[in-house]
């Protein structure tokens, strides 16, 4: 069986624990769902239940049910890193072998700071690794008064800049982030991404960060399934942050989010209206930015419930010749220490109208095998990493 439109949802962070390296990334025993799941105490997801979720792991509230819906497997990240970027790269074919450069340890070195402050015209405080919202408690008064970039990092390869919307414009912001850019396109400095962090509020625990984030990756090393999809003609929908981690690459149609809900309107809205061939790749970063990083238990658990109200109507929607998979990038368990992303193994569950043998499938090693399924579907060579099960999905 083939299918004519494949949606894809990514829920940033939602990861299942296990992963059998997570020693070497100091995350021994994390595990994002397990611990919302125990710390809400037991979560109301029906529609994930009868997929058949609960049956990759010990997630307190979901069933273990007998016929699931859905095919449901678990997949272990081959690449070095646990980061966004990686992950999504990794599910489009790639395997990223030398991690992208951090500075969790030491901030950015001097050069690059003085660097970025002569090309902006603004100087800089912060230049540690921090929470985002904590960084602006500390920093965003100072920024009132001044002017100054605040700028920060964590354990992922990021620059991030924040800036308060009114204090420095937004098209200010996005002009620097550019800046930063460019300037770390030197081997030395090479993160992964630099991010715009615009906020708003008038104080110390008053402020609040935008919508208007923006971020600006490094290109993928190399052709992902994504631009094997266009090249072939084939439509390729990047709804949130999706176009921003391929840098447009690949992608035919970039559809923005304000939310994780706006996130799964627009794709309810692709899947009731838009005749599309190929696949929609959608990103819901809340559970990642709001949640994770917040170590906001609680917030997380309502934030999957919520997405499983609308996971109901999106697949309500879907048409038979639709395939449905929803899948994690890394793990962000708000339970650990510290406000990082944790290596864990994600979640694949598939869904079609048309399946008449669900069953639990063996866990793979790399996302790969989602970019290999996919155009393997649209009969599109896959130059990346992974195997499909096509024909395991019956
Ligand atoms: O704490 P905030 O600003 O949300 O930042 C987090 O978001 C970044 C990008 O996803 C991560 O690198 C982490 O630093
Ligand atoms: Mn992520
Ligand atoms: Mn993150």
């Amino acid at each position: 069986m083939n299918y004519k439109r494949i949606f894809v949802i990514v829920c940033d962070s939602m990861g299942i624990g296990n992963a059998k390296d997570a020693d070497k990334y100091d995350d021994l025993g994390t595990n994002t769902v397990q611990h919302i799941c125990e710390k809400c105490d037991g979560l109301n997801v029906p529609t994930l239940e009868k997929l058949g979720f609960g049956l990759l792991g010990d997630f307190k509230g979901i069933n273990k049910i007998s016929y699931p819906k859905a095919y449901v497997m678990k997949l272990n990240e081959v690449s070095n890193g646990k980061d966004t970027m990686t992950g999504h790269w990794e599910m489009m074919g790639l395997k990223t072998v030398k991690p992208f450069i951090t500075f969790t340890d030491t901030g950015f070195p001097d050069e690059f700071i003085k660097l970025f402050e002569e090309k902006t015209g603004r100087k800089c405080v912060g230049n540690i690794a921090c929470s985002g919202t904590k960084i602006l408690d500390m920093y965003g008064e100072h920024q009132l008064k001044t002017g100054d970039w605040i700028v920060y990092t964590s354990a992922d390869s990021v620059f991030q800049i924040a800036a308060h919307e009114d204090i420095i414009p937004l098209d200010e912001l996005y002009k620097a982030c550019e800046i930063a850019r460019e300037i770390a396109m030197d081997d030395r400095w090479k993160v992964g991404r630099v991010i715009a962090r615009p906020y708003i509020g008038s104080g110390e625990g008053q402020f609040t960060r935008t919508a208007n984030r923006h971020d600006y990756a490094l290109a993928p090393f190399a052709k992902t399934a994504l631009d094997d999809l266009k090249e072939n003609n084939f439509d390729v929908i990047g709804v949130g942050k999706i176009p921003d981690i391929f840098v447009d690459q690949g992608i035919t149609k970039k559809i923005r989010t304000v939310s994780n809900e706006d996130g799964m309107n627009k794709t309810i809205e692709l899947a009731k209206n838009e005749d599309f061939n190929g696949l929609a790749f959608i990103n819901l970063v809340d559970f990642d930015a709001m949640y994770g990083h917040r170590r906001n238990s609680i917030g997380y658990g309502q934030a999957i419930e919520s997405f499983d109200n609308q996971l109901k109507i999106l697949i309500d929607e879907l048409k038979d010749d639709d395939l449905l998979m929803v899948t994690a990038d890394h793990g962000n368990d708000p339970t650990y220490k510290g406000t990082d992303h944790t290596r864990e193994q994600v979640p694949l569950v598939i869904y079609s109208k048309q399946f008449k043998d669900h069953k639990q499938l063996n866990e793979e090693n790399t996302f790969g095998i989602i970019g290999a399924t996919i155009c393997d579907n649209f009969d599109v060579k896959y130059n990346g990493i992974g195997k499909s099960i096509l024909s395991k999905l019956k």
